[in-house]
């Protein structure tokens, strides 16, 4: 009887009525009869094939077993117990993998639900795989919406599983041999099998871009770092490489993403990718996708073995380090001596204003170094014992990051030289927001500190004394807004204009805060957040400080507050030491 309402329903909807069953069954159910002539009376077997066919199609899917393996041993692991059997078909839709519960073996291989199995639509009629191979959606066929009535006891799940140049790989199939009738019951079998398949395009991914930058999206700032939902694999230009399929929808919505470069396609480019690594806090990792949307990122660095001593970084590796000015002569000569130095040994000292980029550049010397791991301590408040665990907790070879060493406590600056001593192979970059001269001359560094550290030492220029202002601005405006907003003319003759106290940071702040303002893409004058005015205490600070000649100490004394305040506030301000 059943069959017999099966076929009838195949007739109407080939006599163009809808069925009320998922579209794709429809659209599936009338290719079978109009463009592979089945006829739905027939009860025809499984499709196997044969001992060779199968050593076959195997071989040439090997890699996407190893890459799927894993994920499916675990998804098997949640559904076991509900008789579920899990298969991985290749592209053409025969099963090279399976999960299943060896006591129903007979059963289950007389179903087709098992190795060698050939689940293709033109075979196989409507069916998990077929369908999904077809629309390379995921989907749901549900008992009678399988089009042959041999298989209309079954229910299968399956999920699409692309390679990372956007071509179908796989198919992960999640199936039961009886299941209860509605159809909604495999709703959370739909989710199983489409997050699995998506870290099996994940993992794919990450061990075929090793060497590369891959960049990781999550909507929600939690899973970002544990399980993202999508990723792209960036050559050393920017240019994307690969993708999984969740990305390619993401960021180009369908079309091709493979050699779209990611500066068209986020506001970001390949220099900024470090600012988007996991020692970032999650909140501040956030990436402007072109809709006006926005997500999490987090960049994984190339895994390149060590460069051999002497060798230097060619400016084309990547641009880290050419990406952080536009033409300003000061600049462009600083770069390109740290670029020499990023792949030696030779510890770092980076001086200037709070927000003059010093950060940034460290971590850009580091990235352009290759090295493994990247540690960052903030000096100010740092105990001697903590400090000391950070470091020795440091796989290596890495670069410590000692952020504002000014503050370092006299415990902490007493202990590092031997710390540094004793890990030969942590490269140490040190920032400070004093200059060379006063960190030496009014001792805020012990003499032999100052030396382990200053290897070479690198001034960044405050903003408003570089000429690539403008540069700068349309550079931070187009990873702001996707490239979306633009200035006035009056509005950007006031940003040239403006003096910076605050520096890159400030910048920054402004233009974030006149792309929030603006009403549509453009940014005129009344946008633009007033800039800070000096007040009395700030200037009164310079006074002091002159008069007590840059002693710390004694300024401290006279302002009634304590050294670390003292050097808080020059920091802010951006004063600085006479030299
Ligand atoms: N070359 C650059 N191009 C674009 N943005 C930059 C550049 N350099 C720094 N920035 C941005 O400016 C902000 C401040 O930079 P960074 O943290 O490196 O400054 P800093 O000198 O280390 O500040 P502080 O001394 O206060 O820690 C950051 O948001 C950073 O991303």
């Amino acid at each position: 009887m059943i069959e017999r309402y099966h076929v009838e329903e195949i007739a109407q909807v080939l006599n163009g009525h809808a069925s009320g069953r998922d579209s794709y069954v429809d659209a599936s159910w009338r290719r079978c009869v109009e463009v592979y002539g089945m006829d739905p009376t027939r009860n025809e077997p499984a499709h196997i094939v044969t001992e060779t066919e199968f050593r076959t199609h195997r071989e040439q899917a090997e890699w996407m077993i190893g890459a799927a393996r894993s994920s499916l041993k675990t998804l098997f692991r949640q559904v076991a117990g509900q008789n579920y059997v899990l298969l991985l078909t290749d592209a053409k839709g025969v099963c090279v993998d399976f999960f299943g519960d060896d006591l129903f073996a007979d059963e289950l291989r007389g179903a087709g639900l098992y190795l060698g199995s050939n689940w293709s639509e033109d075979l196989a009629g409507t069916c998990g795989v077929g369908a999904c191979i077809v629309t390379g959606e995921p989907v749901t066929v549900h008992q009678d919406d399988h089009f042959g009535n041999a298989h209309t006891a079954l229910s299968c799940t399956s999920a699409p599983i692309y390679d990372s140049l956007g071509q179908l790989a796989a198919v992960l199939d999640i199936s039961l041999l009886r299941s209860p009738s509605p159809k909604s019951s495999q709703n959370l079998a739909m989710s199983l099998v489409t997050s699995a398949a998506r870290r099996v395009e994940m993992a794919n991914l990450m061990a075929a871009n090793r060497r590369e930058w891959v960049l990781r999206f999550s909507s929600s700032p939690e899973f970002l770092d544990v399980d993202p939902e999508c990723a792209v694999a960036l050559d050393g230009s920017g240019r994307v490489i690969g993708a999984t399929h969740a990305a390619t929808r993401m960021l180009s919505r369908e079309r091709q993403l493979i050699g779209e470069r990611i500066d068209g396609l986020l506001g970001i480019s390949v220099d900024d990718l470090p600012d988007l690594m996991r020692d970032r806090p999650t909140e501040e990792r956030v990436v402007a996708l072109g809709d006006g949307g926005a997500v999490f990122g987090h960049a994984i660095a190339p895994q390149t073995p060590r460069r051999p001593p002497g060798a230097t970084v060619s400016r084309t590796s990547g641009g880290v380090l050419t990406g952080l000015a536009g033409s300003d002569p000061g600049m462009e000569r600083l770069l390109s001596r740290v670029e020499r130095l990023a792949p030696t040994e030779v510890p770092l000292l980076i001086c200037g204003e709070s927000g003059s980029g010093k950060t940034k550049l460290a971590r850009a010397v580091h990235m352009a170094s290759r090295r493994g791991g990247f540690v960052t301590l903030d000096c100010a408040g740092m105990p001697a014992d903590e400090m000391a665990s950070v470091i020795e907790a440091q796989p290596r070879p890495a670069t410590l990051l000692l952020r504002r060493i000014e503050d370092l406590s006299e415990a902490a600056a007493l202990a590092l030289p031997g710390l540094l001593d004793a890990h030969p192979d942590l490269r140490a970059i040190a920032t400070s927001g004093l200059s060379p001269s006063a960190l030496l001359s009014h001792e805020i560094l012990p003499c032999a500190l100052y030396h382990r550290l200053a290897g070479a030492v690198f001034e960044l220029p405050p903003l408003r004394e570089r000429q690539d202002l403008g540069w700068l601005i349309e550079r931070l405006l187009r990873r702001l807004s996707g490239g979306e907003m633009r200035l006035t003319p009056s509005a950007r003759a006031e940003l040239m204009a403006r003096d910076w106290p605050g520096n890159l940071r400030e910048l920054g702040n402004v233009l974030d805060v006149a792309c929030a303002l603006a009403e549509g893409c453009v940014i005129d004058l009344p946008d633009l957040p007033e800039p800070p005015r000096a007040s009395n205490q700030e200037q009164s600070l310079e006074a002091v400080l002159d008069a007590c000649n840059w002693n710390m100490a004694r300024a401290a004394r006279r302002l009634g507050v304590n050294r670390s305040t003292v050097l808080r506030r020059i920091r802010k301000q951006g004063l600085r030491a006479p030299n």
